[in-house]
């Protein structure tokens, strides 16, 4: 079946701004030149207390994520917040799995796992992250470590794979100015398309958007953008400078398939 895969750029704002920040950088996004909707998906991903926040100042141009949920639907579990709480603000995305939490806040696949079940159960669309660690890549572990961080989405986690984005961050790459050149992401890309292929199905690889996370800014991305398998960015530090991410965003380049 022939189609084409909707460009998805994402700005993960993690724990920064605040409300006069937020508001300022909100309202230059939504004021400039922006591709059609039809091109690409606009995401914004502020602190949770900023949620709601937020997304009366989005308009209907960019959509609003939540950058993490718990497994359970409510409960004693002081500081978490519920997949059903997300949309009972009326949102319909949330990033898991992301490298910070996985690292520093020692999230396991499991729980990852668990995470992202419960909330596709609950009709969110899941911006699902993988990625390795420096050392994995020097030691030539980067495709076994995707392999292992994919596998805790078979055995009927994924319910709609309609639903799941799939970033890929290197975490050597996050926040460090070391941006993973155009080949070494296509590579990675390639890699997960297969592993999609393979485990799941032809269809759900030729459609499921694969994002490049880590050090994207307003002067890599084009090039980034053009490689066959990348299909948007999750973009961290360079989110919160309006007119970067806004050229990122102009970068758009959907890809079609056979
Ligand atoms: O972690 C990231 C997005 O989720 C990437 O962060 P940076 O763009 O700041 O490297």
């Amino acid at each position: 079946m022939t189609g084409s895969r909707k460009f998805f750029v994402g700005g993960n704002f993690k724990c920064n701004g605040n409300k006069s920040s937020l508001q300022t950088l909100i309202e230059s996004i939504i004021k400039s030149t922006l591709p059609a909707s039809e091109i690409v998906d606009i995401v914004v991903s502020p602190p949770s207390i900023y949620l709601e926040y937020v997304n009366q100042l989005v308009g209907q141009r960019v959509q609003v994520a939540a950058q993490n949920c718990y497994s359970e639907t409510k409960g004693a579990y002081t500081g978490e917040i519920s997949a059903e709480m997300i949309v009972d603000i009326g949102l319909k995305w949330v990033i898991l799995g992301h490298s910070e939490r996985r690292n520093l806040f020692k999230e396991s696949n499991q729980l990852i796992a668990k995470k992202t079940q419960h909330a596709l159960s609950q009709g969110l669309s899941v911006i699902f992250c993988i990625g390795e660690l420096l050392e994995q890549r020097e030691t030539n572990k980067t495709e076994q470590v995707l392999d292992e961080q994919l596998g805790f989405l078979l055995n009927g986690v994924v319910s709609d794979w309609s639903k799941v984005v799939i970033a890929y961050e290197p975490v050597w790459a996050i926040g460090t100015g070391k941006t993973a050149s155009p080949q070494q992401a296509q590579d990675a890309h390639a890699f997960i398309r297969k592993w999609l292929s393979e485990k799941v199905s032809k269809e759900v690889a030729n459609a499921t958007r694969i994002l490049y996370g880590g050090s994207v800014t307003a002067t890599n991305s084009a090039e980034l953008s053009k490689q066959l398998d990348v299909d948007g960015f999750l973009v961290g530090g360079a989110s919160l400078v309006a007119s970067d991410f806004v050229t990122i965003i102009n970068t758009a380049n959907p890809k079609s398939y056979l």
